[in-house]
């Protein structure tokens, strides 16, 4: 079975579940948020941009970078914890600005986005645009990059996200909205320091295997298959590998989010598996694709640029 309910972007966000209309309650369980618990429209109704990223500590760390940026009241170091009362996430607000962590791979993203967008549906907000920041293992290009991912592809490069619903394959579009990518691209001038560039984005179930690759606990492959592999990518215009995009593209496609997914590269795969960069510089990276958003929302916000912005200082690495 194939959806194809079509991206709408701006307005309200889309809640495609008819039950959800007779539940006195909501219990948003992995957030620690609840529609009888919680004033939603009070806590929430004015966010405009949320951000999401695997690790807890960068997503606190982007929280108190933005709350700088944005010339925000107080050093934001006292940011709390919204989620404080489960550890499976952790999120922040400041400003317009939700910062949340979603841990690492599709099961974990997924449930945080079917909660989030539950409770910006609850909160009425209007006109939301989530992007991704992550780190990524990139394809033919220099560590350090930034990729703006035009369209996420499963590991057999095609533009689709398969969730097994009631034991049938549903099959569901993972296309993202271009013109926010160009958007992004063009805010990438502010900080020419690193390169940016434009490109598919390869969503994989596993860091080891399932991105080719030969240093795992289990390896069947070689290291010219490997290689023929990550080619075909490269060929199928893949320029990095990561383990959330197809399903965050398709959930929120679906749920009318305008959506991007902006990811740092950690090393080059043609070139090897470890990520031997030193700590310092990992860390440099992944403030990269939180200092291109920086400048996003604060154009969006009619903000004037920054002048050379320092990006986050997240002691924790990716
Ligand atoms: O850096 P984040 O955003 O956590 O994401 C990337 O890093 C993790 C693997 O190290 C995967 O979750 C992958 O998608
Ligand atoms: O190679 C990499 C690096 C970061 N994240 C991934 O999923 N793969």
């Amino acid at each position: 079975m194939t959806e194809t309910t079509g991206y709408s972007g701006g307005g309200p966000v889309l809640i495609k579940n008819p039950h959800l209309d007779s539940m006195e309650e909501d219990i948003l369980y992995h957030l620690d948020l609840g529609t009888r618990t919680h004033n939603l429209p009070a806590m929430f109704g004015d966010i405009k941009f949320v951000c999401v990223g695997g690790s807890p500590n960068r997503m606190k760390a982007f929280a108190q970078f933005m709350h700088k940026e944005l010339g925000l009241e107080g050093s934001g170091e006292d940011l709390a914890d919204i989620c404080a009362g489960t550890d499976r996430y952790a999120m922040y607000r400041t400003g317009p600005v939700l910062s949340i962590s979603h841990g690492m791979g599709i099961p974990s993203i997924s449930i945080m986005l079917h909660e989030l967008i539950k409770l910006l549906h609850h909160a009425k907000c209007r006109d939301v645009t989530i992007i991704r920041i992550g780190t990524s293992g990139g394809l033919g290009i220099e560590a350090g990059s930034v990729v703006i991912t035009d369209t996420a592809v499963d590991a057999s490069f095609q533009p689709r996200f398969e969730q097994v619903v009631l034991g049938d394959v549903v099959v569901r579009s993972t296309d993202l909205d271009r013109d926010l990518a160009e958007e992004l691209l063009a805010c990438s001038k502010e900080v020419p320091e690193f390169p940016t560039l434009i490109g598919h984005t390869m969503c994989t179930y596993d860091f080891y295997e399932g991105q080719g690759r030969l240093d795992g606990a289990l390896c069947s492959f070689s290291s010219e298959k490997k290689l023929e592999y990550l080619k075909r990518a490269h060929e199928a215009g893949v320029r990095n590998i990561e383990m959330e995009s197809t399903a965050f593209a398709a959930m929120c496609r679906l749920c009318g989010l305008r959506a991007a997914v902006v990811c740092v590269t950690l090393l080059d795969r043609l070139e090897g598996d470890q990520i031997r960069a030193p700590r310092e510089v990992l860390r440099e990276y992944q403030q990269r694709p939180q200092r291109l958003i920086a400048a996003f929302i604060r154009r969006r916000l009619g903000l004037r640029p920054l002048p050379a912005t320092e990006g986050t200082t997240d002691r924790h690495g990716p």
